[in-house]
């Protein structure tokens, strides 16, 4: 199985790239989603929030307000720690475990969309890293647009995370999203051809057809072994 780590700034475009991907068939894990479902009212992710930092952090309905915590740990680096110290746990075992059901499927290339994939060191259990990067005038300009903020909250969110250029400089391969969407469609196709190329043997074997095989050959030759020495 390859399992393609897709990664980049705040509002460079990877949900957008993600999206070309789930269109050309690939399966996808969203850590995005993953984090909003592990803070679900009532999850452990939820009860270590509330703990730490509040019930003024939740709405009427026992959710958690995400523009408040989000104004919180946007503006605070000491309070972002807390709040991804808590978190990681949770989010990492949600990937791992729809890794695990599209693997259970089949799935023999996959891509884990995941925003702090360089900060939390996930890049290890990934081959090939895409980075998609933009300019950073751009970045900051469809940010503020597609959130609706200001310049300021928009740094400070871009401040959050590792600088873009020095995971551009980290990448197997890079997606400049700078351009329009087309542009960005060209060199997706190229990347498409380059992650879904043939499987190495390692990669085959850890597919679930690759494992089966093996436990199924062992088997075979154990069961081949104890009948030669009866
Ligand atoms: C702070 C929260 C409540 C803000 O919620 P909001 O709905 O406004 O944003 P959303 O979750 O859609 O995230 C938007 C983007 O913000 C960036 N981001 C999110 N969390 C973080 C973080 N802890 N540090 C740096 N950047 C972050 C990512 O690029 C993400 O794609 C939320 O992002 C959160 O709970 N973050 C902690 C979980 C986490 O680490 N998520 C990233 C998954 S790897
Ligand atoms: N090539 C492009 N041309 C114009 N607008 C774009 C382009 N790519 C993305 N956008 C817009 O920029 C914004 C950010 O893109 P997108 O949501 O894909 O980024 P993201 O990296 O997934 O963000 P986040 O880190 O917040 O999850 C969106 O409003 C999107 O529609």
């Amino acid at each position: 199985m390859r399992l393609v780590g897709l990664t980049g700034g705040i509002a460079s475009g990877k949900s957008t790239v993600s999206s070309l991907f789930k269109s050309a068939g690939v399966p996808v894990v969203d850590a995005d989603i993953v984090a909003r479902n592990v803070v679900q009212k009532g999850t452990g992710g939820w009860k270590k929030i509330v703990k730490a930092f509040g019930n003024d952090i939740l709405l009427e309905n026992g959710d958690i307000d995400r523009a408040r915590l989000g104004q919180i740990v946007f503006t605070d680096p000491e309070k972002r720690k807390l709040l991804n110290r808590l978190l990681a746990p949770n989010i990492s075992f949600g990937i791992f475990w729809e890794v695990v059901k599209l693997w259970a499927n089949g799935c023999t290339v996959i891509v884990a969309d995941i925003p702090l994939l360089f900060e939390t060191k996930m890049d290890r259990w990934t081959n090939p890293v895409i980075v998609v990067w933009v300019d950073p005038k751009t970045q900051i300009e469809r940010l503020m647009s597609r959130d609706g903020c200001s310049e300021e909250q928009a740094q400070n969110r871009i401040n959050a995370q590792l600088a873009l250029d020095w995971k551009k400089s980290e990448a197997d391969i890079v997606i400049n999203n700078s351009g329009s969407l087309d542009d960005t469609k060209e060199q997706f196709q190229e990347v498409l051809k380059q992650v879904s190329g043939p499987l190495t043997w390692k990669e085959r074997m850890v597919s679930r057809d690759g494992l089966l095989s093996i436990v199924l050959c062992t088997t075979a030759g154990v069961l081949l072994a104890k009948k030669n020495l009866l």
